[in-house]
This record gives C-alpha cells, sequence and structure tokens, in this order.
C-alpha cells in the first residue's frame, strides 16, 4: 500500500499494564498505514519537553500528570487531548460516574426496554447504626458495596457481596452501598470509541435466592469477577451455567442512545459502560459501572475502530471541525454524527468457573 502524504503523530502516556495490552504491533502497523504514528511518550520525563503531537492519549493519574498536561495544552494548543483530564475525573467517584445516566434523556418507546441504575447510596461515616441507616434509604440484602473512589487501584475494585447484617460490620467507608440485582449472571460490557459502539457479553455475579439469604456467609468479598481467567477455555460449567451464549443482547437502539447520551453528558470518546438486565422487571437494564479507556484490546477488530477513530478526530481537527474539548477550552464539544453499533457476539471472551476473590480482606479505602 502507498505511504499517505500526510504523517500525523499521536503520543500516548500510559501505564506499563495498559501499554502492553494496547499498544500492539496490529494496532502499531495498521495506524502507519494510515498516517498516524504511535508515538511512547515518556513518563520519567517532563512531557512539555516532549511532542508536540498532533493528539494526545492518556489513562494516567493524580495531580502532577493533570498540571502537566495543563502546561504542555497551554503551549500546544492545537494538539488534541484524548479526553480532558477534569471530565475523566467524574469516573474516579461511582456516585457521580452514575449520576451522567440519571441526567440522560432517552425517549424508550412504551412497551420497550428502559434504563437506570441501581438504588443506592453513599456512606462517609463509620460510625452510622447500618441497619436503621440501609431501612431509611429502603435498601435491602443483599447489597454490594464498592469504594467510592474508582481511580484504577487494586482496592478501588475490592468489593464485598453483604448478605445479612453481620456482614455490614465489616464495611469501611466512603462506600457506595449499591442493591444487588439478580440479573442472571451475565453482564454486558459495552465499549465506546467515538461514534462507535460494541457490546460483548461477560461473566458477572450468580444470581442470590432470597430464601439462601439467612444460610449464606454474611459478606462475600470479590474483585474484577468480569475479567477473571478470561483465558481459561477449558472448564465450561460455569459457561453452561451461566447460559452467556443464550443470554439475549439488550436492545442495541436502546445501547446506542445511552452510549450518545453518555458521550455527550461525559465529553468522554474513550470509556465502556457495564450493563446488567433487572430479572425482576424483565426489560429493564441497570448501568452499574462506567470505565474510562478501558481494556480495548478485548474487543474484537480493536486495531480497526480505534485506528478509524484517531483518522477521524485527526482529519475533522485538520478542516478546522475541532470535535474534541480541549483541556483549559470551553469551547463546546460537537457532537460526532452516526453511530454504527455492532451487537453480534462474535468479541464475547470464553468464560471459565466463578472464583471469588480468595482474599478476605474487607474493603478499605
Ligand atoms: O486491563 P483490562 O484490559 O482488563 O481493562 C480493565 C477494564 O476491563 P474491561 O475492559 O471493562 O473488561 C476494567 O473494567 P471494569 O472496572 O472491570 O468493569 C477497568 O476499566 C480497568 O481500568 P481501571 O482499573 O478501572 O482503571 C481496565 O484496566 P486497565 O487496562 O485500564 O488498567
Ligand atoms: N448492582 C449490582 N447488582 C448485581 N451485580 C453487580 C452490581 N454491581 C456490580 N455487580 C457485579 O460486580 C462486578 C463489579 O462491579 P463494578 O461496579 O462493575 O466494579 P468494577 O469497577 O470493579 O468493575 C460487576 O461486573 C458485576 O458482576
Ligand atoms: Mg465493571
Ligand atoms: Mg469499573
Amino acid at each position: 500500500m502507498a505511504e499517505p502524504l500526510k504523517r500525523y503523530g499521536i503520543g500516548y502516556a500510559l501505564a506499563p499494564k495498559k501499554q502492553a495490552s494496547f499498544i500492539q504491533l496490529s494496532l502499531i502497523n495498521l495506524a502507519k498505514e494510515r498516517g498516524i504514528d504511535l508515538i511512547k511518550i515518556d513518563t520519567d520525563k517532563p512531557l512539555i519537553d516532549q511532542g508536540p503531537f498532533d493528539c494526545l492519549l492518556h489513562k494516567l493519574y493524580g495531580d502532577d500528570w493533570k498540571r502537566q498536561l495543563k502546561h504542555y495544552s497551554s503551549e500546544n494548543p492545537n494538539s488534541l487531548i484524548i479526553d480532558s483530564p477534569e471530565a475523566i475525573e467524574r469516573l474516579h467517584n461511582r456516585i457521580s460516574m452514575l449520576q451522567a445516566v440519571t441526567e440522560l434523556e432517552i425517549e424508550c418507546e412504551t412497551g420497550t426496554a428502559s434504563f437506570g441504575i441501581p438504588k443506592q447510596t453513599v456512606i462517609y461515616d463509620a460510625k452510622i447504626v447500618w441497619e436503621i441507616y440501609l431501612e431509611n434509604e429502603g435498601l435491602k440484602f443483599p447489597v454490594i458495596a464498592k469504594p467510592l473512589v474508582a481511580d484504577g487501584s487494586a482496592k478501588s475494585h475490592k468489593m464485598l457481596l453483604v448478605f445479612n447484617k453481620d456482614g455490614l460490620r465489616k464495611l469501611t467507608p466512603p462506600i457506595v452501598l449499591q442493591e444487588f440485582v439478580n440479573h442472571g449472571g451475565v453482564i454486558f460490557k459495552v465499549y465506546v470509541v467515538g461514534d462507535y459502539v460494541k457490546c460483548v457479553k461477560r461473566k458477572s455475579l450468580p444470581d442470590v435466592k432470597e430464601d439462601n439469604l439467612g444460610r449464606l456467609e454474611s459478606y462475600l468479598p470479590f474483585s474484577q469477577v468480569s475479567n477473571l481467567n478470561n483465558c481459561e477455555k477449558n472448564d465450561d460449567k460455569y459457561y453452561k451455567l451461566m447460559n452467556l451464549e443464550n443470554a439475549e443482547l439488550p436492545p442495541l437502539s436502546l445501547l446506542t442512545d445511552i452510549a450518545r447520551g453518555l458521550r455527550l453528558a461525559t465529553k468522554l470518546h474513550l470509556f465502556n459502560f457495564d450493563v446488567i438486565r433487572d430479572n425482576r422487571v424483565g426489560n429493564r437494564y441497570l448501568v452499574i459501572d462506567i470505565n474510562y479507556f478501558p481494556g480495548y484490546a478485548k474487543m474484537p477488530n480493536y486495531e480497526r475502530v480505534l485506528t478509524d477513530f484517531f483518522w477521524d478526530v485527526l482529519n475533522r481537527k485538520d478542516k478546522g471541525f475541532e470535535s474534541l474539548k480541549k483541556v483549559n477550552c470551553e469551547k463546546e464539544v460537537r457532537v460526532l454524527v452516526g453511530s454504527s453499533v455492532c451487537g453480534e457476539d462474535e468479541g464475547a471472551l470464553p468464560v471459565s468457573s466463578l472464583k471469588i476473590e480468595e482474599n478476605e480482606n474487607p474493603i478499605q479505602v
């Protein structure tokens, strides 16, 4: 293939694990063919001394990084930053994260699917009388206790499924207490890359029968259930039990609408959101988690999807139709029109039996 005339440089600043999974040779080569060079940003050196890049991709945390981005942006106003650290920060708090869903105004046709978030409350004070508090908040067992902060650290993924009041003693605020909703053990992960939307199925926590509540342990610690042993193909007992293969995907039009709405509400371009089907209602879908710059390499054909996205934003920028909000820039985000949704499940990962984390440590934030 002939080399494109114009070349673009995209700088990326990612943690080593993320870099290893995302920056694969197949992505580098495909982007190169389209005239896009992916350039590693050396995080041991000041950002301001590197580039400038046509576009900067990042998933790093902390005030120092934010300061560096601001400085870089003020010196290089034509460099696109995907995405703004302020917008990303909204996802670092599990309350403000899901508030974005409640702000969406999507008209669902009568009789078709509806969406929302599970009932939840935040607890800052360890001294509260848990039982009374739960009752006042209208929450019933089982509940999931999630660290309020979702900053990518291992502990921000450590959760407790609490079956009864004894389990409440294990909690260390600040935490979000969320109703556990039976959903058939299947979670839908909806990946968003600009206009592109892709839904895949993954394993989740199994349903909890009400009769069992008294008989179960008071709590169960777990962490990143949908990511456990993704490569193990041999143990398909869980797979069969959860009927992942036959689980019906949520309506694609609903997922596209939510994805588009979240893009506008959060001003983010690279994220995924986790959806469960509320078994009590059937056609009601609940968004339980939104993640910035998730594991795209697990998405089928991720190289093409990401390269198309890069090409699209770089070309729009070139043509003067800047569609991304930059750091320090108050301009409104332009809506990129026309979405593509692939709902088929060719990208769903193999599942293995559900293994609950052995670590007995309760959530500590
Ligand atoms: O590592 P991966 O590929 O499993 O991706 C993680 C995501 O898995 P997913 O793509 O949703 O299956 C993962 O999603 P969940 O929170 O597990 O739903 C997070 O986005 C995680 O980032 P962080 O630890 O919250 O900063 C992501 O981790 P990072 O790669 O960003 O560290
Ligand atoms: N309200 C809920 N009802 C039932 N299961 C849930 C609920 N919230 C979370 N889960 C289960 O817990 C897992 C982790 O929760 P999540 O909020 O996605 O945290 P993380 O950011 O660590 O992925 C989900 O993938 C799902 O299996
Ligand atoms: Mg999740
Ligand atoms: Mg998450």
